[in-house]
Order: C-alpha cells, then structure tokens, then sequence
C-alpha cells in the first residue's frame, strides 16, 4: 500500500505561481483532484508523478522523495491528458516500447498483460489513430500499467468521452483500486468525482480548498450564500415583498433585473414564486448568477 505525501509544495513558472504551499496525503483507493480549469491539478499530477521539480516543498512517495528517484518512478504510472503516442504505431507497438523504456525482463508478456488489463487485446494490432478516444485512454492506462505500480496518476481522464466510454473507465479505475493501489485523477466535474472517488481533494488557483469524502464537499459548495438573477413584470415591488419576506440577505436593483442573495438557497427557490404570486407580480426568469465553477470553488478558499 502506498502513499504520496506533499508538504508545503509550491511551483512556479517565472512569475506564475500555478501551485501554493499545497500540504496533502493521498493513500490507497481512488481520490479524486478537484478543481476549475487553470487551478494547478496537472502541475501537483506532474509533480507527483516525478515530471516536474517542486520550486520549494516536498513531494514523497512512501518518504522517498520522488524528483530524480528512478527507483520512485518504477512505482508510479502517470496517464497524461495529452495524447502520448504517434498515431501510426499500433497499441501492441507502443506498449511493448513502454516495457522496454522500463527495462522488463519480458517486455512482450508484460505488453500482452497490460493490454489484457484494460481490455484492449482486440484492438492491439491497429493503428493508435484509428482508435476511438476512449481506447486511447484506455492504451494510455496500458503504458502506465505495464509496470504493474502500486501508484496510478490520471489527467482528466474522462475529458472527450461519452457516458459509455466513462462507465467503462470508470469500472477499469474501480478495478485497479480493489486490487490495493493508490490513484490519483483530476476533473473540473463534481458529478464525475462524487462517482468514482472515496476521497475529494479541491484545489482552487493553486490553493488547497478543502478535502473529504463527497458529502463534505458537496455541503460546503451548497451551503453558501447563492446569487440569483430574477426578472419580472414589477421589480420594484418584488424587491419590496422579498425584502418584507426575510428569505434574502441582499436584493439590489440592477438594469438586468434584481441581484438577490439568498442565504438559504433551497428556502429562497422555494418561497420566491409564493412572494411574487403573493405581490401580484409574474416572473419571468430566475437564473443563478454565480454559478461558474471558478465561483463556487472561491466561496471554499475564503472560508
Ligand atoms: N509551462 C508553463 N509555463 C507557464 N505557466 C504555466 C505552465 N504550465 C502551467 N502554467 C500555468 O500554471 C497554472 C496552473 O496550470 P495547470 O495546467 O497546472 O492547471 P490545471 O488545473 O491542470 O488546468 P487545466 O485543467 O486547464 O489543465 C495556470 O495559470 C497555467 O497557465
């Protein structure tokens, strides 16, 4: 069983601070790295995966550290978010490379069981470009299990995929995590994390956000002030019967419309069509207005 360990990692690239003073453990079973697009999740993946130094800070596996450490590498298989492989070698092809580059006794047998593992024995022998996106992450999984490691990395890996694709993947993952490893996978989708991964790590413009199982973070992204774009046929009076009611901290009146922020947002969508009936006023739209994935993950970092 094993455990990458980060302690106080940050990375920069000249001026860009893309991971800051990130302290975090990831154990067997699958976890999943959170966060909206440009937040630092391939920097951490590439730094735990021994791509990349940390500018300052420590990143282990097992209490080795993992920048310049062949042996470290042997243990650990990274599944990039870009294609990895020139289209016109065969999967059989660009695995048995893989076996050799990490020097395996057998690297044919070692090909043939990775390809086994990930179930793409009937699609060995074509062309990488000829695959579908799901079988070339699915080739991807095979170069970065040709080793057999105890530790998985995926970028995005579900970025492109359609439901069934991701089913299946997600069903593979599953599968290399009951046989005792320790995986990684980063996603800007709460739904696909809460789906596959027993622990959420959030990480928010290079920051560490908040870490749980799913039920933690999915309370903490909904239990926080929500604002709401509402129109209607009389503003005016409907900002008068929503501030009369109580079920809002703030309504502003703005040329689109109100900007209303509820306090409890289950409550507010709830009683906001009774206030308007009651007022004697039609609605015509009610939309959140900060609904941005960048939106919700900032409400976690200010806390
Ligand atoms: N080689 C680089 N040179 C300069 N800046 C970089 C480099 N790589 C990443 N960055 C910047 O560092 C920050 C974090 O990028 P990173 O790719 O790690 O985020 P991410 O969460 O994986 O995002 P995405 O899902 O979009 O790939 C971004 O602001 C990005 O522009």
């Amino acid at each position: 069983m094993s455990e990458l360990k980060l302690e106080n990692v940050s990375r920069w690239y000249g001026n860009v601070v893309a991971v800051n003073g990130v302290t975090m453990t990831i154990g067997p079973g699958v976890t999943g790295l959170l966060g909206p697009n440009g937040a630092g999740k391939s920097t951490l993946i590439h730094m735990m995966g021994g791509f990349l130094a940390p500018s300052s800070g420590t990143v282990t596996l097992d209490g080795a550290p993992i920048w310049r450490n062949p042996d470290v590498y042997r243990r650990l298989g990274l599944v990039p978010e870009r294609e990895a492989a020139y289209d016109f070698i065969t999967g059989a092809q660009f695995i048995q490379a893989m076996a050799k580059l990490h020097r395996l006794p057998d690297p044919d047998a070692a090909a043939r069981r990775a390809i086994g593992l990930v179930e793409m024995d009937y699609a060995a022998d074509r062309a990488i470009g000829n695959y579908s996106k799901g079988m070339k992450q699915r080739i991807k999984m095979a170069s970065a299990l040709v080793h057999d490691p105890p530790v998985l990395l995926l970028d995005e890996p579900f970025n492109g995929m359609d439901p069934r694709q991701r089913l299946q993947l997600m069903d593979l993952i599953r599968r290399m995590a009951d046989e005792g490893r320790t995986i990684l996978f980063s996603s800007h989708i709460l739904e696909e994390v809460e789906r596959l991964a027993g622990h959420i790590e959030v990480i928010v413009a290079g920051r560490h956000a908040a870490s749980g199982d799913f039920r933690r973070i999915r309370r903490l992204m909904t239990d926080r002030p929500h604002l709401f774009l509402v129109r209607s046929a009389d503003d005016r009076a409907l900002a008068a019967a929503i501030i009369a009611d109580g079920s809002a901290r703030s309504v502003r009146l703005t040329d689109k419309g109100l900007q209303v922020e509820a306090t409890d947002f289950q409550r507010f969508t709830w009683l906001l069509p009774q206030v308007a009936k009651q007022a004697d006023v039609r609605l015509w739209e009610v939309s959140p207005a900060d609904e941005s994935l960048e939106s919700v993950f900032s409400y976690l970092v200010a806390k």
